[in-house]
């Protein structure tokens, strides 16, 4: 007897896979079917890898061929199982903010290493490539990003956005900047508990209107606290840059901060590690380099916890002047340290594209090449 193709798919359509809503041609599941003669080969692929699933598939084929179509059909069934693919484990949390393409958190172990100075300095640099920049200054002890942008004086104004009111963050050298800071006395000594300090900082991410940006930098508080926690909860860190000096005290904490991000309820990438204050040079004699607080400490760091080194900044007077008026070292053109922010500042965009490429794309993690960077091709 000569079997039709047309009887047999249509007998496949009254069946589903097991565990599947649809029949078995509507969702695809059946990838192929021959017929020679009285014999029919039907091929297809199921998510489910258990015996039981492929046994009970192969069965029901046989069963409604023989039934709808020819009772004395030789059918053979190849039975693939397709399982799909695991999802990475739980690298992106947060909810995406739409615009936002890649959130970079700057975090250290210890305090003042110089992790708001290097947040800064990325900024402007990362401007200056063409980057679209917003910062998020969420160190709720000691806010310095106001006073680091020269707009201590300023309050972000409400806009209105689609008929609801947002924040816009304040801009300066082409960065757009909310901090907790702008919500604080100068002079006052701000006590925040954990959920207010959550509170406040779920408003400068989802009620300000940040526009469209290709890095969002996260100045985190030092240590590794509540308030880390709540961010990474929130919000989905593309990756994290630790911030550490040479010295052992230092080196210890960023150690802690690195393993922080590596932990089971946490897992935001880390870029790498940025070696500040690595040597001095005193101003008069530029080729000299004073070890102050030990020579290659963070470098080594990186290569024992295997993450990438980033760069070395040197301890510049000018570094720390700049901060404090409020102009960011970087933005001096033709000096060791705007060269020194730059190499960093590539060593970071590359990271991202990395890191974006082993990882799925999303909402959160746009950005796969260095097109617009000036900086990068020179
Ligand atoms: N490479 C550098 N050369 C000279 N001074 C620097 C350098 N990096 C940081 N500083 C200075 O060191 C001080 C601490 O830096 P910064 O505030 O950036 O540290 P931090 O790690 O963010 O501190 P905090 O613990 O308050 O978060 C500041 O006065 C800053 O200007």
């Amino acid at each position: 007897m000569k079997l039709n193709k047309q009887d047999i798919l249509k007998a496949l359509e009254l069946i589903t896979v097991p565990g599947e809503g649809k029949n078995m041609i509507d969702s695809g599941a059946v990838t192929n079917v021959q017929v020679f003669g009285d014999e029919v080969e039907v091929d297809i692929t199921i998510k489910n890898p258990s015996l039981q699933a492929k046994k009970k598939t192969e069965v029901e084929i046989l069963k409604v061929i023989h039934r709808e179509v020819y009772e004395k059909a030789k059918i053979k069934v190849n039975v693939k199982v397709q399982a799909p693919a695991q999802p990475k484990a739980n690298l992106i949390k947060g909810e995406p903010i739409p615009g936002i393409q890649n959130i970079v958190a700057v975090a250290s172990g210890k305090g003042g290493v110089g992790k708001s100075t290097v947040t800064a300095n990325l900024a402007v640099t990362l401007a200056k490539m063409g980057f679209k920049v917003g910062v998020l200054d969420t160190d709720i002890y000691g806010p310095s990003m106001p006073i680091m942008f020269d707009v201590a004086s300023e309050k972000p104004l409400a806009v209105n956005i689609d008929g609801k009111s947002k924040m816009n963050p304040v801009e300066s050298y082409g960065v757009k900047i909310l901090s907790i800071g702008f919500f604080t006395q100068p002079n006052q000594a701000v006590i925040w508990r954990g959920p207010m300090a959550a509170k406040a900082l779920n408003q400068m991410i989802f009620d300000a209107h940040w526009g469209e940006l290709d890095f969002l930098l996260l100045d985190l508080p030092p240590g590794t606290g509540d308030i880390h926690l709540s961010i990474m909860q929130s919000l989905p860190v593309t990756g994290a840059v630790v911030v550490s000096t040479p010295q052992e005290v230092a080196l210890a904490d960023a150690r802690k901060g690195v393993a922080m991000f590596n932990q089971e309820a946490i897992q935001v990438p880390v870029l790498g590690i940025v070696e500040n204050m690595a040597y001095f040079t005193p101003a008069e004699l530029p080729d000299n380099k004073y070890y102050i607080f030990g020579q290659n400490g963070a470098k080594h760091l990186a290569e024992d916890l295997r993450i990438p080194f980033l760069g070395e900044i040197p301890l510049v007077q000018s570094i720390r002047e700049a901060g404090d008026v409020g102009r960011p070292a970087a933005m001096q053109t033709a000096t060791p340290t705007e060269l020194a922010f730059e190499a960093l500042t590539k060593n970071v965009v590359q990271e991202v594209v990395n890191r974006n490429t082993d990882l799925p794309p999303t909402e959160a993690i746009k950005i796969t090449t260095m097109a617009g960077c000036s900086a990068v091709k020179k």
